[in-house]
This record gives C-alpha cells, structure tokens and sequence, in this order.
C-alpha cells in the first residue's frame, strides 16, 4: 500500500472524463475536481434524472447527457458511478464501445468487481476500482485504488491524478480488502454524521437550545479530527489528554467502554464489509 496526499490542480493530461452517473458520489468527485480547477468541459456527466443533470450543469457549469453514448465515445476514461444493482446493465450496454476504444474504466460501486466489470465489458479491459467518499466535495475525501492486470503505468498515474483531485489515495494490492476499504472509508462519513447527530440530540436532551447544541457538537468533531490529522499524535493519547481522572470526560468514555462502543464499531464494520461481498454475489 502507499499513500499520498492531494496536488495542488490536477493534471491536463486527465483528458476527458465521461461519468455514467452523475448522482451523490458522482457530484461530490466532480465538485473536488471543479475546485481544484479542472477544465469543464472535460467532465462529460451521464445522468437520467432531469433534476440530478440541470443541477450539475447549474452548480459546475458542465457538459451533461441523458444517455451515456455521447459522452463514452470522446472520453478516454470512464468513471461508473451508478449503483451497484444496475452495473452489470449499464456495462454490458458500453461493451462494444470498451472493446472499440479501449478506456480506462474506473468503477466506484461498492462491491463490485474489477473482473465482473472487465467480463461485463466484454473483456480485456483496464479497470481501477476505486472506493472513494464523499468529502471530495471538498478536496477532503479519501479513496481506496485497486488496479487489475491490465492497467498500464500511464493509467494508474491517470487514475490518481483524478483521484487526488478528491483528497487523499491509498493503492490496495489486495483486491480482496477494497469491500474493507469501503465499510472503513466509503461509508465512514456516514458514521460520523450519526455521532454528530446522536451528539447534538444528547446536548438538547440535556437542556441545550438547538442552535448551541449543533454549533457545540459539529465544532468539537472537526477540532477534533483536525487535530487527529494536523498533529502526530495517536488518537489514544489525544483522548488522555482531555480525560481528566475523576472528572467528565472519565465519566462518559466508562459508559461507552462498557457499552462495548468498540465492539459495536467492529460489528459494524464487518457488516458493512459483509455487505460489499453480498453485492458483489447479488449482481453477478
Ligand atoms: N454515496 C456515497 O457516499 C458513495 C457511493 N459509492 C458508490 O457510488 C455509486 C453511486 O452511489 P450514489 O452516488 O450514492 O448513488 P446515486 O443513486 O445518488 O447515483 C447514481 C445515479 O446513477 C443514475 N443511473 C442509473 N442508471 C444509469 C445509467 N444507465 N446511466 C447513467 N446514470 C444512471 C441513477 O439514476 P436513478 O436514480 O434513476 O437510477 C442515479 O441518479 C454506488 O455504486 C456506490 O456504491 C462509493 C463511495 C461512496
Ligand atoms: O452505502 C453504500 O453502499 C455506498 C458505498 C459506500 C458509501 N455508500
């Protein structure tokens, strides 16, 4: 595995982009890519929805499509952002344009297969797979990257570069561990949302006014986490350090202790992790 953090523009050389599927991921991928200035008109978006399209033309200022054939035949990489339920679909529709132009296809579905994808397109296809999350939004996503056999030098430098654009990478040599990436990092914003939630329910329960109680929640998770990711510190120490004996903080991480909070983080993960190998067997 290697890691590396976010450049400052991605590189010319992205060439164009065709997204099939221009829905939450999707739109938080382009946005990052937007920011960090990319060429608009390089990002083709293939989306159904009449309102999903008009938004992402409106917010980004970007070429989008109802059907995917125009935007595939001029892109040099593909990035299929649909769910998983409806890839295999999607895929065996672009066959005969994979075999005919011969894209990097990035696939960032959870679950789903580097090789399903190649077999879907009809084979012999570079295919990264990619589990990203959405803080790409805002340049502060990270994404888990599975290249198979065929993907050349060029396009693993192509497909980071696109990637980077939504914050950090990590390569995964093990195609194996990316349904652990996912229930990690793809769906770990979403746990967070729930602890800020659950937090700011908890400070209105104790009295607070809403408004004091999400500014007070919200506040604390991102000092917190810049202080996770600023400094060198481990998580265990920084939590030392506001833990004093005796006092609140004591108090409180007891009660998570022994409501077994880890535990259940594990359970969680490794339901999430199952998840990711049922989809795969699911849309086969
Ligand atoms: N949301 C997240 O945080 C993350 C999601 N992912 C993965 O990203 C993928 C997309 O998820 P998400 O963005 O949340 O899902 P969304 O449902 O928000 O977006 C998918 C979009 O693709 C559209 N679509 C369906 N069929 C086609 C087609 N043939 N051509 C073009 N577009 C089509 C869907 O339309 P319609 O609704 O009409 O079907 C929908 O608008 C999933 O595979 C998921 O596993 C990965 C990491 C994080
Ligand atoms: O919930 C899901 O299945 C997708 C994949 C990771 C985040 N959202």
């Amino acid at each position: 595995m290697s890691a590396s953090a976010a450049p400052a523009s991605p590189s010319s050389a992205l060439g164009s982009i065709a997204f099939i599927g221009g829905g939450n991921m999707a739109r938080s991928l382009i946005g990052g890519l937007v920011a960090r200035g990319a060429d608009r008109a390089s990002l083709l978006v293939a989306e159904p929805v009449p309102e999903l399209r008009a938004a992402l033309a409106r917010d980004f200022q970007i070429p989008t499509f109802e059907h995917s054939a125009q935007p595939v035949a001029s892109a040099g990489t593909w990035v299929l952002a649909v769910k998983p339920q409806v890839m295999r679909e999607v895929c065996q529709a672009l066959a005969s344009v994979a075999q005919a132009t011969r894209p990097l296809v990035m696939s960032v579905a959870a679950g789903i297969t580097a090789a399903q994808i190649d077999r879907w397109l009809g084979g012999n296809v570079a295919v990264v797979r990619a589990m990203p999350n959405t803080p790409a939004l805002l340049g502060a996503g990270v994404t888990g990257l599975y290249a198979n056999a065929q993907v050349d030098d060029g396009q693993r430098a192509r497909a980071l570069a696109l990637m980077q654009s939504a914050g950090a990478s990590v390569w995964i040599e093990h195609e194996s561990l990316m349904d652990a990436v996912t229930a990690v990092s793809g769906s770990g914003p979403a746990y967070v949302f729930l602890l800020a939630e659950a937090m700011q329910a908890a400070g209105e329960a104790q009295g607070l006014p809403a408004a004091a109680a999400r500014e007070l929640a919200l506040q604390t998770i991102l000092g917190a986490a810049r202080m996770l990711t600023e400094g060198d510190e481990a998580p265990a120490e920084l939590r030392r350090r506001v833990t004093s004996p005796g006092g609140t903080t004591q108090a409180a991480i007891e009660t998570f202790e022994a409501g077994g909070l880890r535990e259940l983080v594990a359970s969680a993960i490794d339901a999430a992790t199952r998840r990711g190998r049922e989809l795969s067997a699911a849309h086969d």
